[in-house]
């Protein structure tokens, strides 16, 4: 398990995050460093790589007394952990980031072993502040579950500067655009990175409304076009007492023309035999042409043996098991753990 990892950054209009000077380049304005300082109040941990701390020295603290007062009203530490990575180590034990003893720093750890020790003391919410190298990395390593981008209108115009993000292999395939925002003249894009994650965790909160039973899953269902667009969604038991939710989400898409080409996804691996209703909903699949599938986590035989993802892949159906979402699934139903 890890924690849910923001990446923010503030880049200008050519995708530079400072300039080629000593001098640190400001590219937020006062209302975006006030945003800034509301997402470090809502982290559990703030990290940033060594050279950062070497080029900046950041104080990686909650400038504002108020949401300070609020962290520790909620039992919290006034300021989240402060957290950098370093292969060697060669860190100024002056610098700003060893102000107290809410810090940690992980020499030569891989980021994944990071992420995962950071849960492990307790930390749900991540957030990255750069710079390059780490920012790369948590991309093309798949560590990054939200990028909130600060774009300021300038240009920097210098290619000895630092970009956002240096050569690599990021995630295939276009992001899912969250929310636009404008905070005075910057412009803030949210993005996910990873599409497939976004959508079964939207299967995931959809799962949530189902009415509860003893005896059928909570499954959430969510039908997207190949442009990124919803086509439809639902869950179990939302129109009638024993309907699934992909049969839900089908139902509801009837006819859209853009199901030839769309992705189906599901918290749940889409049911190959049932007991209530004569076609299952991975037949239902095939019958309608979907293409793609998606899904979480394995059916687990204790109501009916599920067969659904071999079932579809041998109609020709593309299938995608994210099991490392599946535990996200779980977390819904104690069922699942029955
Ligand atoms: N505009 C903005 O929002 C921000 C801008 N910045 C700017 O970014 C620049 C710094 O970026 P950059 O030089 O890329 O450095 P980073 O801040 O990304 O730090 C890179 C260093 O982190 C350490 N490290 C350890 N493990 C890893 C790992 N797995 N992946 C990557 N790094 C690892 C290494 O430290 P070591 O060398 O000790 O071995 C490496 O040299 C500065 O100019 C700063 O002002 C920074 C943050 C935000
Ligand atoms: N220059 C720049 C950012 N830089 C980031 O802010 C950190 C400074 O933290 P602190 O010393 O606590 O204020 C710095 O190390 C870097 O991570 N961030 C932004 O949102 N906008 C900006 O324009």
């Amino acid at each position: 398990m890890r924690p849910y990892t923001i990446l923010s950054v503030a880049m200008s209009v050519d995708g530079y995050i400072d300039d080629a000077t000593d001098e640190r380049l400001i590219l937020s304005n006062d209302a975006d460093w006030d945003r800034v300082d509301e997402l470090r109040a809502g982290s559990d941990a703030i990290l940033v790589g060594a050279n950062t701390i070497r080029a900046d020295n950041p104080r990686l603290k909650v400038r504002s007394e108020r949401r300070r007062a609020e962290r520790e009203a909620r039992g919290l530490p006034a300021n989240p952990l402060r957290v950098t990575v370093t292969g060697s180590g060669d860190i100024d034990p002056a610098a700003n980031f060893f102000a107290d003893d809410h810090h940690v720093v992980y020499q030569g750890a891989s980021l994944s072993t990071v992420v995962s020790e950071l849960f492990g003391r307790g930390v749900r919410r991540l957030m990255v502040e750069g710079g390059s190298a780490v920012h790369t990395a948590f991309l093309t390593q798949g560590l990054a579950d939200e990028l909130l981008l600060a774009v300021a209108p300038i240009f920097v115009g210098d290619r000895k500067a630092p970009r956002f993000v240096n050569d690599g292999t990021f995630p295939v395939g276009r992001m899912v655009l969250g929310d636009v925002s404008r905070v005075g003249d910057v412009t803030v894009l949210q993005y996910f990175p990873d599409a497939d994650r976004y959508w079964l965790r939207q299967c995931v909160e959809e799962s949530r409304k189902c009415p509860p039973s003893d005896t059928a899953y909570p499954v959430g269902a969510v039908i997207i076009d190949v442009d990124g667009t919803e086509i439809a969604r639902g869950y179990s038991r939302e129109t009638d007492p024993i309907s699934h939710a992909e049969e839900v989400a089908l139902t509801k898409a009837a006819g859209d023309p853009r199901l030839s080409t769309a992705t189906i996804y599901s918290s749940l691996e889409p049911c190959s035999t049932r007991k209530s209703r004569p076609r299952s909903c991975t037949q239902w699949i095939i019958d309608v042409g979907l293409p793609k599938v998606v899904f979480g986590l394995r059916e687990p035989s204790r109501f009916v043996v599920g067969e659904g993802a071999e079932r579809l892949a041998a109609a020709g159906v593309e299938v995608v098991e994210r099991a490392d979402l599946a535990d996200e699934v779980r977390q819904v139903s104690p069922l699942y753990s029955a």
